[in-house]
């Protein structure tokens, strides 16, 4: 029985509104990357990189992992963009939850963040992305158990495909 639900993408995909609206769809908890970050360093995804670099964000992102899989469900959290560069988190996180990729098309990333203080978009967020994505894209589709397009639907319509692929019953 799903009872834990993880949403990986790539910084954009949704993971954190979609997240919020599965979880009030199903009553259960939400654990953001993000908050899970900030709780465990004291400090936000933006300074923590600022401070310790890539390897001290992923090392937290990836303890973040461990606290998900190790609090009470039901719940559905959203990991970090970057959890795919790191193999052994992929491997606990794929053993321990339901994974979905919320797969979107590299130009609605594009549209979603650009503008926004996001890390590693500097002055030119499209080709950021394009360098991410290229990298990325496969692992995630490894790490999934079920894959969701998320271009042109909105957050709550992801959340029913969600809903409905893995076989949840609402109210019940
Ligand atoms: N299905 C959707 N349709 C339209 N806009 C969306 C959708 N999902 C997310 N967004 C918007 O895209 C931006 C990025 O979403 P966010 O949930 O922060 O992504 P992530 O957590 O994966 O980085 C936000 O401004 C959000 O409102
Ligand atoms: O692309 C990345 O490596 C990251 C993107 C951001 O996450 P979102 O996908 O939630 O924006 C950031 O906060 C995360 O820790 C690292
Ligand atoms: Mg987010």
């Amino acid at each position: 029985m799903v009872e834990r639900i993880v949403l990986v993408g790539m910084m954009g995909a949704g993971k954190s509104t979609v997240g919020r609206a599965l979880a009030d769809r199903l009553n259960w908890s939400y654990l953001d990357n993000d908050e899970v970050v900030a709780k465990l360093t004291g400090l936000p995804t933006r300074e923590l990189l600022a401070q310790r670099g890539v390897a001290g964000l992923r090392a937290a992102e990836s303890r973040a992992v461990d606290e998900v899989l190790a609090a009470p469900p039901p719940l559905v959290a959203g990991a970090a963009a970057g959890i795919v560069e790191d193999e052994a988190a992929c491997a606990r996180l794929r053993a321990g939850a339901y994974v979905v990729y919320l797969r979107a098309r590299l130009e609605t990333l594009v549209e979603r963040v650009t503008g926004t203080d996001r890390p590693w978009l500097g002055d030119d967020p499209a080709g950021a992305l394009r360098r991410l994505y290229a990298g990325r894209e496969p692992r995630y589709q490894q790490l999934a158990h079920l894959v969701v397009d998320v271009d042109d639907r909105s957050a709550d319509d992801v959340a029913t495909a969600i809903i409905n692929a893995a076989g949840i019953g609402v109210g019940r």
